[in-house]
C-alpha cells in the first residue's frame, strides 16, 4: 500500500506520522515545494519508526511527483493555512492554483489513486479537484466532517463529565466556521441520547464550540491545527487502505442525496478500498434540513469564485 502526502507542513507531517505509527502502509511518499524541506521531515520520522515500532518507510522528496507514481492514495494538504482572525474561505486565492496543478500532477503520474482533499477552503478544494483532475467521483473525498465530528465528541464528553469513549456523534454539512452542523439530536452517551442528560442551552453552546473549533485553535496557536487533523486523514486513509468499511462524515459530490446537485458538502458516507462505496442518507428534520440548505448556500458562494 502506498500513501502519497503533498504538503510536509505542520498537516501533512502528522498524517505521514500517524499513518505510519498506525502500520498499514508499506511506503508514504512526503512532498513538498520546499527544497529539502520533506526529506528533512520524512528523516526525522524515520528516526522515530525503532521508537514507535513501525515499518512504514517514510521517503521525502521536493517536488519530484515520479517518485509518488502508483500511489493507491494521495493526500493534498499543500497551501497556506489561516491565521487569527481570517476564515478559511479567504484561502482561496493562494490555494486554489495550488491544489488544481497538485492534483493534476498527482493524476498524471497515479491514474489510479484516491485523492483526500485537506487544503481550505476544503469543500471548495473537493469541488476544484472533482472538476480538473478527471478522477471518477468515489475517488475524491474531502476531509472535514472526521474531524470536526472528533471535535464535537470532545466538546460533548466536556458538557457531559464523560469519557470520550463513551460519547458518540457526528457533524455534517460545510466545513467552515458557519457551515457545519453538528447533529446533537442523534449524538449519544453510550446509545442514550445527550438530551437526557444536557440541557438545550448546554447542547446549543457545545453546537457553537464546535463550529468555531478550528477558528479556536488558530487562534491560541497562531496558525491552523494539526495534530487531529492528521489524525483524522489517517483514520481515512487506513479505512481505505485496510477496505474497512466505516462510516465518516466527508465532503463528497452530492448528486441528489441530501436534495442537492452539483456540489461537494459533508455527508456520512461509507468508506473501504473503492473510495466512497456509499452515501447514507439519514433522516433529517426540518431545522436541520435548514442548517443543511444554508451551509450549501455558503460553500457554493465560495464556490463561485472558482475559475473553472
Ligand atoms: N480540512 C481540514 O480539516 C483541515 C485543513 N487544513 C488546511 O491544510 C492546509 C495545510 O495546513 P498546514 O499544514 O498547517 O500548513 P503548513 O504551512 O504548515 O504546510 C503547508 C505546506 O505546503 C507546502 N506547499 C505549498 N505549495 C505547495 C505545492 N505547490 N506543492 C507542494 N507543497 C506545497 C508548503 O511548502 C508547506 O510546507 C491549509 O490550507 C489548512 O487550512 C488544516 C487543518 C485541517
Ligand atoms: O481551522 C482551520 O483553518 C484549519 C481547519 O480546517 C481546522 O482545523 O478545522
Amino acid at each position: 500500500m502506498k500513501v502519497t502526502v503533498i504538503g510536509a507542513g505542520a498537516v501533512g507531517a502528522s498524517c505521514a506520522e500517524y499513518i505510519a505509527i498506525k502500520n498499514f502502509a508499506s511506503e508514504v511518499i512526503l512532498l513538498d515545494i520546499k527544497e529539502g524541506f520533506a526529506e528533512g521531515k520524512a528523516m526525522d520520522l524515520m528516526q522515530t519508526a525503532s521508537l514507535n515500532g513501525f515499518d512504514t518507510r517514510i521517503i521525502g522528496v521536493t517536488g519530484d511527483y515520479s517518485k509518488t507514481a502508483d500511489s493507491d492514495i494521495c493526500v493534498i494538504t499543500s497551501g497556506i493555512p489561516r491565521k487569527p482572525g481570517m476564515t478559511r474561505e479567504e484561502l482561496i486565492g493562494i490555494n486554489a492554483g495550488i491544489v488544481k496543478d497538485v492534483s493534476s500532477n498527482l493524476v498524471k503520474h497515479s491514474p489510479n489513486t484516491i485523492l483526500i482533499v485537506v487544503s481550505n477552503p476544503m469543500d471548495t478544494m473537493a469541488y476544484l479537484a472533482h472538476k480538473t483532475s478527471g478522477l471518477p467521483k468515489n475517488r475524491i473525498i474531502g476531509m472535514g466532517g472526521a474531524l470536526d465530528s472528533a471535535r464535537f465528541k470532545y466538546r460533548l464528553a466536556e458538557a457531559l463529565g464523560a469519557p470520550i469513549s463513551d460519547v458518540d456523534g457526528m457533524v455534517i454539512g460545510g466545513h467552515s466556521d458557519t457551515g457545519m452542523v453538528p447533529l446533537t439530536r442523534l449524538a449519544t452517551r453510550n446509545s442514550v441520547p445527550v438530551s437526557k442528560f444536557l440541557s438545550e442551552d448546554r447542547l446549543n453552546q457545545v453546537m457553537e464550540e464546535t463550529k468555531v473549533g478550528g477558528a479556536t485553535l488558530t487562534k491560541l496557536l497562531g496558525t491552523s491545527a494539526w495534530y487531529a487533523p492528521g489524525a483524522a486523514v489517517s483514520g481515512l486513509v487506513q479505512a481505505i487502505a485496510c477496505d474497512q468499511k466505516k462510516m465518516f462524515p466527508c465532503s463528497v459530490m452530492l448528486e441528489g442525496e441530501y436534495g442537492m446537485d452539483d456540489i461537494c458538502l459533508g455527508a456520512p458516507v461509507i468508506l473501504g478500498r473503492n473510495g466512497i462505496e456509499e452515501i447514507v442518507e439519514i433522516e433529517l428534520n426540518d431545522a436541520e434540513k435548514t442548517h443543511m440548505k444554508e451551509s450549501a448556500d455558503g460553500v457554493r458562494k465560495v464556490n463561485d469564485l472558482l475559475e473553472l
